[in-house]
């Protein structure tokens, strides 16, 4: 049987949401970070059995947000609704909503950094469709530190600004260049679902 389903032309897209997030509220959302406990990031690959850490790949700390806390119920529900527009809009995916718990991710020593990566990959990586990033840093008070997508052959910066929102398809390859100077956080979140569609 042959079909031919209706296009869908924004999987490319990465929205941007500029001050989404007032300079207040990201400082707010950095303190409340910053005051639990930080982690050594992980990464899932297809030969280990669960998170391990290699610090060539990804070089930083993350705290999760308690889930069911006050704080984070607000920004799942601040985030839920910017989400649930941009998918409406521009990618039109089936999702349940946060799979996991949110990520404060802290770029605190000189050369932090996250290499080449997608966010849907393996194991519970596996249900998530949209990424959803937060600056919460100043780009005044850092260097280096870009989150750049990979677009056309060329890593593409993304907007720095704080309080900006970005949104891509979880399969969007994107990386974190090494922190030369200063500190970076940033608010990560998965929006998940059923096998896509
Ligand atoms: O810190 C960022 O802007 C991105 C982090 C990231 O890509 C991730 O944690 O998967
Ligand atoms: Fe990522």
């Amino acid at each position: 049987m042959v079909t031919t389903p209706t296009p869908n032309p924004n999987l490319h897209v990465t929205a941007t949401v500029r001050g989404y997030f007032t300079p207040r509220e990201c400082e707010r959302i950095v303190a409340l970070g910053k005051s639990q406990l930080a982690h050594d990031a992980t990464i899932m690959t297809p030969e280990a059995a669960g998170p391990t850490i290699d610090r060539s790949k990804r070089s930083n700390s993350v705290t999760w947000f308690k889930q069911g806390d006050a704080a984070t119920q607000a920004l799942q529900a601040k985030l839920g609704r910017l989400v649930q527009d941009v998918n409406k809009d521009v990618y039109h995916f089936d999702l349940a909503g946060f799979g996991e718990a949110l990520q404060f991710t802290r770029y605190e020593s000189i050369g932090d950094t996250y290499t080449w990566h997608q966010d849907l990959g393996i194991g519970n990586t596996s249900t998530r469709k949209l990424s959803v990033i937060v600056q919460l840093s100043d780009p005044a008070t850092y260097r280096g530190c870009d989150l750049q997508i990979y677009k056309e052959g060329e890593p593409a910066a993304v907007e720095r600004n704080q309080g900006t929102v970005l949104i891509f398809p979880a399969w969007t390859l994107h990386r974190v260049t090494p922190l030369e100077e200063g500190v970076r956080y940033s608010l990560v979140a998965w929006i998940s679902g059923e096998p896509f569609r």
